[in-house]
């Protein structure tokens, strides 16, 4: 064997039921005192016993996928202003991915407290939006110091949002097992993941407010985002993020719908990844272990039910040929990712 892991360095507390002691006590390990809450409004419900613990200074609720530039330097400022010494992030990952932008420019370690599954809280990766181009980057400052996983937070998350933000968890696990620096320590963990994911999301599918399948399936969101931080964003995320800053798709959804495509896009030609997917879902081959899970979910399976327009296939091509990584198990071309982009528009059979 022959390659560099690195393990990033972050504290990682699963607190069921009392995020808010958790929090403070996260708070007053990193001796601060002056915490900077970011969390939207329409999360207040959550948000008010944890902020009720902790020595705000500001409680900032201006939160936006995709992070857009605007709402990045608005944040930064009134983080700035205030003199907070520590950034506490209450949301899903667009709340997570706003801390990170001021983490980014004021060196602020932030506490992450997830109410999806998206998972950016266990990952050095950003990402802003500028008018319809999305850029990401990896950067350690960005890394959450501390993740405090309270599942009872997610118990109001709706079963559509449950399943769509589940799926972009899956789809860390699948794209770390060829991504850019994908290494066998990523590939162990998507596979652990998977197998999580697999098991929790029936049961929060059924039952979004069920507690151990919340813990299963966060369990199964944590190793998936440990996996994708490490290997970098393959083929599949390229999609997504290009197509999420071009037409404004809602994130998860997205990633939802994509990953049957790219799976049955690369696996013919990524033997060891399809073998330990297929091993995760207890499934003869990784794309039916992925669709006979979808089926279970109900997953979303169209682009065009999520806004992208049937003109944007066209416009994505040349950004995606640009982005996807030169390592991707199979060559891209115009025809590939055109006929890729419009059966995931279109919703037809992944081929
Ligand atoms: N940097 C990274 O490693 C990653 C970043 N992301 C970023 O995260 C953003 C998407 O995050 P998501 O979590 O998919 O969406 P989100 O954070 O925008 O939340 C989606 C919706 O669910 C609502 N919501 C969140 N938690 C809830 C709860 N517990 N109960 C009821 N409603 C709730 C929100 O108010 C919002 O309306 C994108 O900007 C994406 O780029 C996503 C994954 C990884
Ligand atoms: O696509 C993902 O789920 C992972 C990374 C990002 O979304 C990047 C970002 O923070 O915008």
């Amino acid at each position: 064997m022959n390659f560099t892991h690195e393990t990033l360095p972050q504290r990682v507390v699963f607190a069921a039921g009392s995020a808010a002691e958790a929090v403070a006590a996260e708070v007053a390990a990193l001796k601060c005192s002056r915490v900077m809450l970011i969390a939207s409004g329409r999360e207040a419900g959550l948000v008010d016993p944890i902020a009720k613990k902790l020595p705000v200074v500001l409680r900032h609720e201006d939160v936006v996928m995709h992070v857009p530039v605007e709402v990045a330097v608005r944040a930064r400022e009134a983080a700035e202003t205030s003199g907070a010494d520590v950034l506490v992030s209450v949301g899903g990952g667009s709340t997570t991915g706003l801390a990170k932008a001021v983490a980014m420019t004021t060196g602020l370690p932030i506490i992450a407290v997830p109410t999806t599954y998206a998972g950016s809280e266990a990952t050095s990766v950003w990402g802003l939006t500028e008018g319809e181009t999305k850029t990401t980057g990896v950067d350690n400052k960005v890394l959450p110091a501390s993740i405090v996983y309270d599942a009872s937070l997610l118990t109001s998350l709706p079963g559509k949002m449950t399943v769509a933000s589940g799926l972009n968890a899956m789809a860390h696990c699948v794209d770390s097992m060829w991504g850019p620096r994908s290494d066998p320590i990523d590939r162990a963990l998507a596979q652990e993941g998977i197998r999580g994911l697999a098991e929790g999301l029936p049961v929060v599918a059924a039952d979004p407010a069920s507690m151990a399948g919340i813990e299963q399936t966060l369990y199964g969101a944590y190793l998936a985002a440990v996996a994708f931080a490490s290997a970098g964003s393959g083929m599949h995320h390229k999609i997504c993020h290009v197509l999420g800053g071009m037409f404004n798709l809602p994130h998860a959804q997205t990633h939802a719908v994509v990953l049957p495509y790219v799976l049955a896009f690369n696996s013919p030609n990524a033997a060891d990844a399809d073998v330990r997917i297929a091993t995760a879902f207890g499934s003869p081959t990784a794309t039916a272990g992925l669709a006979a899970l979808r089926k279970t979910l109900d997953a979303p399976r169209a682009l065009k039910d999520f806004g992208m327009p049937e003109s944007g296939i066209e416009k994505a091509v040349a950004p995606l040929l640009r982005a996807i990584p030169v390592n991707n198990p199979t060559p891209v071309t115009h025809e590939n990712v055109t006929a890729l982009l419009r059966a995931a528009w279109e919703g037809s059979e992944p081929a």
